[in-house]
This record gives structure tokens, C-alpha cells and sequence, in this order.
């Protein structure tokens, strides 16, 4: 695994976990913590009109911190390639763990529902939009917590979520209506949409529209008709109605899904919005770990680590914390 030396000595490349487009996903040890950490690679010649995409998940991720959203941990780059190192999600796709199930009980997913809901919602309330939500992109971590993953189709509208939208892009089989028209839309619009094909798919186990030609796909879509299964209370089906709404005028909107009743059914809590991970904030017992180990004083460590510049440092230090907030001894090797 030596074909990246700007890696040697940071990070132990183990095997590949996932391609997708223009870039490839592998397992990977970050040393100092001894923490399993995920590198997506992409090489800078096979990107072509991609690469904006690659600046606009960079601009993304290194805004986003969220409990929900799989976090970005450092960033290199080198004439051929870049890299993305972030957290790493064992329990693998939400799409599989629905397909072994076969369809999830109304109280999971409520549980996954209120996690999506809330890094959408936190996604939003920073002026960014997914655009491209499906349960490939909604990964579980080793505690079966949600992840968010895949932020090289958001957009950062300008005039924020008042600004329109012009790219058709994402998975045709959870665009939103006028996003398939071709129509200019509003990103929050269809992010709603594509999370009630992401509701209808984790209690029904499968799609509300899908078709193998994508012109009749497309109709159906733009039809808005699909099948109620028998076993959807009439709560459920009151909620994804609301969200597949053909004119996105209708359309529930994030905010009132926070403390929609079918949401707040068993919670005392509506969805909380910022429960933001916040990584950037001092922790005594890191900044001293780290100081030791790089031989400067704590006050120069933090100086060093507050620009958040996503090197080594950003990502040991966030690592660290990772594991302190897990309840398990911090150390580095
Ligand atoms: C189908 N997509 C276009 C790519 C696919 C690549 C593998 C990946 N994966 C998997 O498919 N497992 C099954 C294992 C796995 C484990 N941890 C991961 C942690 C992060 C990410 C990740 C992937 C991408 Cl493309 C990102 O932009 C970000 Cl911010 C994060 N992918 C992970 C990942 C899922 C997506």
C-alpha cells in the first residue's frame, strides 16, 4: 500500500470498502490514536468536471460537525490526488441493514428517521442542501447511530435556501418532481422529498416509485401515485404523504417535521437541530496528550490546532476526542 507516501507514517491503508463515481473509499489506521478512520481517494486526472464537486464536499465538510454526519478529519492533497480522511462507519449501508430486516418496525424507524431529520435539519440551518439523500448515503456506525455521508452533490445555494436551484442531479429514483421536470427548485424542497422515499423505504423495505426504464420511472414520479402497503398505520401514511407532495408549495417542510407527532411519537424531545458534535471546542486533557507528544507547551498546541486546519493535528486531536466522548482511555502510540 505504499503507491501513497503522503500517507506513510500518518495513516495504515487496509482493504477497499467502496467505490462510487470518481472516487474510491479504504479502510485505513490513523497511527498516533490507533483509530479506524475512512480515506476517500480520488485521483485529480479522473475527476474532470467533478473537481468542483470535490471543492464544494471540501467547503461542506469542513463546516459540518454534527453527531449525524460522518465527520472529516484531514485533508491532503497531492499533485495527482486528493484525499479525505473521515469517520469511518462499521455497520456499514442503512440500505442493507433494511433489505436483511426486510422492512423496519415503526419505532426504528422513528429512531432513524429523528437522526436523518436531525442532520438535514442541522445541514439546512447552515445554508447547505444534500441533494442527493437515499439510504446508500445514510451509513450506520458500530452503534447503529446514522451517519450522513456524500456531500459532492450539496449545494450552498446563494441568497441561502431562498436561492433557487438549477442542477438536475442525484439518484433519478429519489429526486423530487421538480427536480426531474427540470424545473428550478429549492434545495430544502427536495431534500424533504427525498427523505419521504428515504421514510417509505425503511417501513415498507422497498421503493415508492422504481422502474427499470427511467422514462416510466420518471412518470411516476411526476404522477405521485404509489402504493400504500396494508401494514402503514395511518399516521405513517399521513407523514409521507405530506412529504410526497407533487407541489413542493405543499410540501411539509423540515422545520415541521421537528416536532411532527408520528417524530415525537415515544419522545419526550423534538428532533434537536444543533446537536452538533462541536469538535472545535478545547478539551484539557487532548490539547495536553497532543502537546506532550509534538514537545510544544499546551498554550502553542491549541494555538496550532484553533486554525482547524484539517492536517494531522486537526485529525488526531478530533480522534482523540472521539474516543473520550466513547468513554475509552485516550492515549497516543
Ligand atoms: C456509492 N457511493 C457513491 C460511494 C460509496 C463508497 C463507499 C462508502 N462506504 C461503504 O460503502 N461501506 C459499506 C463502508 C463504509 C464505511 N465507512 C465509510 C465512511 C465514510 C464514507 C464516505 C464516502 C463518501 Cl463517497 C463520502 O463522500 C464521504 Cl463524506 C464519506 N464511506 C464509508 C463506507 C459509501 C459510499
Amino acid at each position: 500500500m505504499a503507491r501513497y507516501p503522503v500517507l506513510r507514517g500518518l495513516y495504515e491503508l487496509d482493504k477497499t470498502i467502496g467505490c462510487g463515481g470518481f472516487a474510491k473509499v479504504k479502510l485505513a489506521t490513523h497511527i498516533l490514536t490507533g483509530e479506524k478512520v475512512a480515506i476517500k481517494i480520488m485521483d485529480k486526472r479522473s475527476l474532470g468536471e467533478n473537481l468542483h464537486r470535490v471543492r464544494v464536499e471540501l467547503d461542506a465538510l469542513q463546516t459540518l460537525s454534527h453527531h449525524h454526519i460522518s465527520q472529516l478529519y484531514q485533508v491532503l492533497e497531492t499533485e495527482s490526488h486528493f484525499f479525505l480522511v473521515v469517520e469511518y462507519c462499521s455497520g456499514g449501508e442503512l440500505f442493507d441493514h433494511i433489505v436483511e430486516k426486510n422492512r423496519l418496525s415503526e419505532k426504528e424507524a422513528r429512531a432513524a428517521f429523528r437522526q436523518i431529520v436531525s442532520a438535514v435539519a442541522y445541514l439546512h440551518s447552515l445554508g447547505f442542501v444534500h441533494r442527493d439523500l437515499k439510504p446508500e448515503n445514510v451509513l450506520l456506525d458500530k452503534d447503529l447511530n446514522m451517519k450522513l455521508i456524500d456531500f459532492g452533490l450539496c449545494a450552498k445555494p446563494n441568497g441561502g435556501l431562498k436561492g433557487f436551484l438549477y442542477t438536475s442531479c442525484g439518484s433519478p429514483t429519489y429526486a423530487a418532481p421538480e427536480l426531474v421536470l427540470g424545473k428550478k427548485y429549492l434545495g430544502h424542497e427536495v431534500d424533504v422529498w427525498s427523505m419521504g422515499v428515504l421514510l417509505y423505504a425503511l417501513l415498507c423495505g422497498f421503493l415508492p416509485f422504481d422502474d427499470d426504464k427511467i422514462d416510466t420511472l420518471y412518470k411516476k414520479i411526476l404522477d405521485g401515485k404509489y402504493e400504500e402497503p396494508s401494514w402503514l398505520t395511518m399516521e405513517s401514511r399521513r407523514l409521507i404523504r405530506s412529504m410526497l407532495q407533487i407541489d413542493p408549495k405543499k410540501r411539509i417542510r423540515v422545520d415541521e417535521l421537528l416536532n411532527h407527532p408520528w417524530v415525537m411519537r415515544g419522545f419526550r424531545e423534538p428532533v434537536c437541530v444543533n446537536n452538533s458534535s462541536n469538535m472545535k471546542e478545547y478539551d484539557i486533557q487532548c490539547v495536553g496528550l497532543l502537546a506532550r507528544q509534538r514537545n510544544v507547551s499546551p498554550e502553542d498546541m491549541w494555538e496550532l490546532l484553533s486554525k482547524w486546519k484539517y492536517d494531522y493535528n486537526t485529525a488526531t486531536y478530533f480522534l482523540m476526542l472521539n474516543r473520550k466522548r466513547r468513554g475509552l482511555p485516550v492515549r497516543l502510540f
